[in-house]
């Protein structure tokens, strides 16, 4: 029987916030909010533009995150990976547990998987789409209910995958890398049997939002995540300055028409040697609207070790990061959750 059954919690017909989902105000507020015009803007970067190599690589070296515009991808389709998530969502809790994340499994319906790291409960609920968007889909509609929901997420998947690997070239590209460079090693060759998935994410409108947490604060394991974020509603934030001298804040990054948000996820922090940050982000709710977000997440081939580049690597330096595999990762990931990466660190030299 699914995990999620016997404790499941409907947030959709909740009046107030229980106390298994009520944070403390220290954890919510553990850091204070940047003012929303200061300096912490994030970049807004046109990626068909001849200068997106050097604006995103600066963009992954100070804020491990950016606003993608220029990307292709059409209107139509964010708008109907959205509605079909929404669709989705709106099926009464018993339907949304009959496709329940069985342990072991990526793909399935329930609590994203990091809530196991925290003491109280997220005011979320998501669809984790690994593989075949009918393994989940198929448990729980009819042939007629899933076929367009399948048709969209397959589609939105095939031209989200198109956006990272120019993402990761243009990455590539800022770090001094050059096609040639690219191709020799084998990384943008590997891509082609890249492993991802799509996160779709709902946060319900919350009775008190001061209490809750949709998304817990972490970073993205993969290489790098493409977030869509509906039109109205704003939630997610960003940790900014978190090694540097200034005091950390937590900034807003809310939804900009038509562009996608970019995060530096954990992959590719070791693959840069530390150029690149991934970004410590979580997500907030609030009492009027039906927050929906649909991450995109790649990483690489389940077989490859992902190290630092060696020609980043500048003579007399030493590696910061050992080589891991993307499921050596997760492993790593579900026994320590932030604690990973200081896992595969290797000491200076
Ligand atoms: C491939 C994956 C990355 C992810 C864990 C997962 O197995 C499927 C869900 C992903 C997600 C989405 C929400 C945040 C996150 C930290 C989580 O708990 O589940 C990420 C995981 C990740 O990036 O490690
Ligand atoms: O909903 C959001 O804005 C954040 C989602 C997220 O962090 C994730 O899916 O990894
Ligand atoms: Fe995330």
């Amino acid at each position: 029987m699914p995990s999620l059954s016997h404790d499941a919690f409907d947030l959709h017909s909740a009046d107030q916030v229980p106390d298994s989902y009520s944070w403390p105000s220290s954890v919510l507020h553990d850091h204070p909010a940047a003012a929303p015009d200061s300096v912490d803007s994030i970049p807004v970067i046109d990626i068909s533009s001849p200068s997106a190599a050097s604006l995103v690589g600066a963009a992954c070296r100070s804020f491990g995150v950016f606003y993608a515009t220029g990307h292709g991808v059409p209107s139509d389709l964010l708008g109907d990976v959205e509605s079909q998530a929404r669709r989705l969502f709106s099926l009464p809790l018993h339907r949304k547990l009959l496709a329940a994340r069985l342990p072991g499994f990526l793909s399935g319906y329930g609590r994203p998987p990091l809530s196991s790291f925290f003491p109280k409960l997220m005011w979320s609920e998501g669809f984790t789409l690994a593989g075949d968007p009918l393994d989940v889909s198929g448990d729980i509609w009819s042939h007629d209910q899933y076929s367009l929901f399948c048709e969209v997420t397959e589609k939105y998947k095939r031209w989200m995958k198109r956006v990272a690997e120019k993402l990761l070239n243009l990455m590539l590209h800022s770090m001094g890398l050059d096609d040639e460079m690219t191709d020799r090693a084998g990384l943008m060759k590997e891509m082609i049997l890249a492993v991802d998935a799509l996160q779709l994410n709902s946060y319900p409108p919350c009775p008190e939002p001061e209490k809750a947490m949709g998304m817990a604060p972490h970073t993205d394991s993969g290489l790098l995540t493409v977030l869509h974020q509906n039109g109205g509603a704003h939630g997610l934030q960003i940790l900014r300055g978190e090694n540097g001298s200034c005091p950390a804040r937590w900034v807003a990054v809310p939804p900009l028409a038509g562009a996608l948000v970019i995060h530096v996820g954990d992959l590719l922090q070791i693959l840069s040697n530390g150029q690149f940050r991934s970004v410590r982000h979580r997500a907030v709710v609030n009492a009027a609207e039906h927050r929906i977000s649909v991450a995109y997440i790649i990483g690489p081939p389940e077989h490859v070790k992902v190290g630092p580049i060696r020609r980043l690597i500048k003579a007399g330096q030493s590696p910061m990061y050992r080589s891991v595999t993307w499921p050596e990762y997760l492993a790593i990931r579900a026994r320590l959750f932030d604690k990973a990466i200081q896992c595969v660190e290797l000491p200076a030299k």
